[in-house]
């Protein structure tokens, strides 16, 4: 499985976003996105998420472009840096994330995905709690959790570590990793530390542009 973005250009009114970009992506790695501010990363990812219509090609190993939103959400999950101030308790806003999964009701496998979840982003007691009552920090962890449950192929993070205390950070990028294996995870990430650290590959942006782009082999040697 892979992810071909090819000849990707985004404009706003007339202000070019994003200029000429080309990247392949590969099934079981972690790919990080670094950059300064306005540097085009999240218009990347809402242009493979489908929120925005760039200009170029997005190839998915099948043909998404005919899929309904419902089919779509379950190859793509995408995590935006706005926080949701949702008054579903935690539980309800992680099955969320099950919802293309199901018709009318969540099935036994969406409950133990929800409790799966929650367990590993240590959300157990806080699941009957509003989401707009959690810190900042546990409201981020939620919305990781309903992304995770979505289980996608391919995940796409907009600073997931946002609001997080180091220890957390630290724990959500290893628990992707653990999960990585059959999927492609894209995600912007501002510590270039953590990225390089734990991320398979790098991809710096600069004014809608690559200017650097490597992999781990390259940061050890
Ligand atoms: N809706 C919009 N209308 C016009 N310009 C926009 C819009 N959204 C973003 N931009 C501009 O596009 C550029 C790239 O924004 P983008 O959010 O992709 O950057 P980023 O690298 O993700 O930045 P950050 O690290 O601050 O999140 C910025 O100059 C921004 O001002």
């Amino acid at each position: 499985m892979s992810l071909i973005v090819k000849n990707l250009n985004f404009k706003y009114k007339e202000k070019e976003i994003l200029k000429d970009i080309n990247l392949e992506f590969q099934k079981g790695k972690m790919y990080a996105i670094l950059g300064r501010n306005g540097a085009g990363k999240s218009t990347f990812l809402k242009s493979i998420a489908k929120i925005l219509k760039p200009k170029g090609e997005i190839i998915f190993y099948e043909n998404i472009d005919n899929l309904s939103v419902k089919e779509f959400a379950k190859k793509i999950a995408f995590l935006s840096q706005i926080q949701n101030n949702s008054s579903l308790s935690v539980y309800e806003f992680v099955m969320l994330g099950r919802k293309p999964h199901f018709r009318f009701l969540p099935k036994l496998t969406d409950k133990k995905t929800v409790e799966r979840v929650l367990e590993k982003l240590n959300l157990k007691e806080k699941k009957k709690i509003p989401l707009n009552s959690l810190s900042g920090g546990e409201r981020q962890r939620a919305a990781i959790a309903r992304i995770l449950a979505q289980n996608t192929e391919v995940i796409l993070l907009d600073e997931p570590t946002n609001n997080l205390d180091i220890k957390y950070q630290i724990e959500i990028i290893k628990f992707l990793r653990e999960i990585k294996e059959d999927k492609i995870i894209i995600s912007v990430i501002h510590d270039i530390n953590l990225a390089l650290k734990y991320f398979d590959e790098y991809i710096f942006l600069k004014n809608g542009k690559i200017i650097n782009k490597g992999n781990q082999e390259m940061v050890n040697e």
